[in-house]
């Protein structure tokens, strides 16, 4: 008889990472009674550079890499991230094998006590908000070009900590974030796809793991959401159609209507001047085919100028 072994499962150290992780854990525990799932945490360059602008940094695997490389030394398994920091394009060997079901993908407003009677279209001139994307400066500062942003980097704690201290007014979270943590009651404003769409992947959780093991890629069948697979695997297209990572101004939004999946995607410019903007409805069986088809629609509109004048920029 072959004993199966214990299944390692790799996660960041940070609190939402250890939740997201036990979630898959505990889920997957209750498909595979037979079988032992364990936890093995890890530090990634992300949680270790925290005085650094993410756009300055690039994004290619900074909160991804030493899970991977545990996969490919066989130290773990599986690996479970929030898809929106797993890049595109994964390293040769490992493969992106389960996407379970996402929460609400919406960006967030969060205001320090004293902004509690306004919302994201009342906020005073010169309400300092904090926020480290610059999909979500760039889109808010399109509207709402009389607010001032600044950069803010930590984990969620860290960053209500300043602002409740008075370092910002108000921040721009993802609202799953702050839900999976229990703080779904800081969400002062689900911001509305009209002002702001949100990164590719948000709000759900990917798991990478060795694309030659069968075994470990059987386990995954009952936890994969279909709907929320078809939708990521659009977003994701899209956004290596254009090259991009999480660190560039692109944001999107996918909505399922019957066997049709429409993907609606924009890049802005840095200043908020200049948004480029489209959608694309295709089948809901062919999702990669729908974010290429737009990827290229906003290429043609002049996407990719505004994308090389921000590479020049930011690496500057
Ligand atoms: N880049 C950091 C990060 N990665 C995932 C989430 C939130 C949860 C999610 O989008 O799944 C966040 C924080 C944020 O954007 O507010």
């Amino acid at each position: 008889m072959v004993t199966s072994s214990t299944v390692r499962i790799s996660s960041r150290k940070s609190q939402l990472a250890l939740v997201q992780t036990h979630w898959v854990q505990a889920e997957l525990s209750k498909a595979h009674p037979d079988r032992q799932f364990d936890v093995v945490t890890m530090s990634t360059q992300g949680d270790k550079i925290l005085d650094v602008a993410l756009a300055k940094i690039g994004d290619k695997g900074l909160f991804t890499k030493e899970l991977e490389v545990s996969m490919l030394t066989k130290e773990s398994d599986l690996a479970v991230h929030s898809l929106k920091d797993l890049p595109t394009n994964l390293p040769e060997g490992l493969i992106l094998g389960a996407i379970t079901e996402r929460e609400d993908p919406a960006d967030a407003l969060v205001v320090h006590e004293k902004l509690k009677d306004k919302t994201l279209a009342t906020l005073p001139s010169g309400t300092v908000v904090g926020t480290s994307s610059l999909r979500r400066l760039a889109q808010l500062r399109h509207y709402y070009p009389h607010l001032t942003f600044k950069d803010v980097r930590g984990n969620l704690n860290t960053r209500l900590q300043k602002l409740d201290a008075g370092e910002y007014d108000a921040l721009i979270l993802a609202a799953a974030g702050l839900r999976r943590l229990g703080m779904g009651d800081r969400v002062h404003e689900v911001i509305d796809s009209e002002i702001s769409l949100h990164a590719v992947g948000q709000g759900a959780l990917g798991i990478e793991c060795r694309a030659e093991d069968p075994d470990i890629l059987a386990l995954f069948a009952p936890i994969i959401h279909y709907p929320t697979t078809q939708r990521c695997l659009a977003e994701r297209a899209f956004l290596r159609e254009l090259e991009g990572g999480c660190q560039v101004p692109i944001g999107v939004h996918t909505s399922i209507d019957g066997n049709k999946l429409t993907l609606k995607g924009i890049v802005a410019s840095l200043d908020g001047q200049t948004l480029v903007q489209g959608a694309v409805t295709g089948d809901l069986g062919s999702p990669e085919t729908i974010g290429a088809d737009l990827a290229e629609d906003l290429k043609s509109k002049g996407a990719q100028d505004i994308l090389n004048k921000i590479f020049a920029e930011v690496r500057a």
